[in-house]
């Protein structure tokens, strides 16, 4: 069956949502995880490959290969937003795991991106975890990287919602807003799942201690992380439960039908207090000037989620692990 299986890269910030999606990815029969590319977010880059590396060898899957991504922002930015915050300084729950035993591959995650598109064109799908800068950077060094990908999907935004940085912007989508922008309007086929459905999706204090009872290696593990995550809700939502955002964008990858989509041109506000804020233009009404928003691309934006679904895959494929 290998040869159907979707061609998957995940780029990442791990982070203890996306050490979720990863294992959630590495459990998913449909699919196989070609690569990981790492960027910064909830982490520095050279953390978030540590990371990958680390959650690899948890999963004895170290014979995926790990890209280093970008340090800095497309407009070469170095003033990074981190949210050590929600995932803690180590991005995983401050465990104090050893280091990994293996190492990132020589070359960089947009070269990486660049060649596997190239050698499998129209059959990789890219998920995206962090800010988009990897992907921005392989648009811009092969201008072709837009056709030949597969699909970008892409965890970031927050449709018609609030923000979770500030009331206008993601965290994803503001930790480098003109990459996301390049994205966006970069003519592949794009589907972001954003703030207004990934809310919906939550894993509550009873899921979290059927991870903890199930054998689930991957339960088990997340089990040990999950705390800081769960603390961190609770502070900043009040609520007992956490988010889901990075599985449930990676789900969309696997089964679109968990979601529903509208379709339009998004743009992304690159300044001001906006800064980061997705907007989505929903076709129906035809503008009369040429402006900047005219004659750009279609992608797909996520409006509702079969979150008690979502949940369920999640849980089940931690726990079968
Ligand atoms: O309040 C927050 N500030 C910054 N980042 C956050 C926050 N909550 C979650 N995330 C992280 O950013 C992505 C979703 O926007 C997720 O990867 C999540 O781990």
């Amino acid at each position: 069956m290998g040869a159907e299986r979707k061609k998957i890269i995940i780029d990442t910030d791990p982070g203890i949502d996306d050490a979720m999606a990863i294992f959630v990815a590495l459990n998913s029969p449909e699919i196989e995880v070609i690569g990981l590319t790492t960027i910064y977010g909830n982490v520095y880059t050279t953390l978030a490959t540590r990371n990958a590396l680390h959650l690899l060898e948890v999963a004895e899957r170290d014979d995926i290969p790990v890209a280093e991504g970008s340090h800095v922002t497309i407009t070469k930015g170095t003033k990074l937003r981190i949210a050590d915050f929600v995932h803690g300084s180590d991005g995983l729950g401050n465990q104090n795991f050893s280091p990994p035993k293996g190492k990132a591959i020589d070359q960089s995650a947009v070269a990486f991106l660049v060649e596997k598109v190239s050698q499998f064109p129209g059959e990789v799908t890219v998920v995206a975890l962090g800010p988009l800068t990897n992907i921005a950077l392989a648009i811009e060094l092969d201008p072709e990287f837009p056709k030949k990908i597969g699909q970008i999907v892409l965890l970031g935004g927050s449709f018609f919602v609030n923000g979770n940085v500030n009331p206008a912007a993601e965290a994803n989508i503001f930790g480098d807003p003109e990459a996301a922008d390049i994205v966006f309007t970069c003519g592949a086929d794009v589907l972001a799942v954003g703030l207004n459905v990934t809310h919906q999706v939550i894993l509550t204090e009873t899921d979290r201690e059927k991870l903890a009872q199930s054998n689930g290696k991957f339960a088990q593990y997340l089990c040990k992380i999950l705390g800081i995550y769960f603390s961190y809700h609770h502070e900043a939502y009040e609520t007992r439960g956490v988010y889901l955002h990075d599985p449930a964008a990676f789900l969309a990858a696997v089964d679109p039908s968990l979601f529903t989509y509208t379709e339009g041109m998004v743009r992304v506000q690159t300044n001001g207090i906006t800064r980061g804020m997705t907007i989505l233009d929903n076709t129906k009404k035809r503008y009369g000037e040429i402006t900047e928003w005219s004659d750009k691309p279609i992608v797909k934006v996520a409006v509702t989620v079969d979150a008690p679904a979502v949940v369920k895959m999640v849980m089940e494929r931690l726990m079968n692990s």
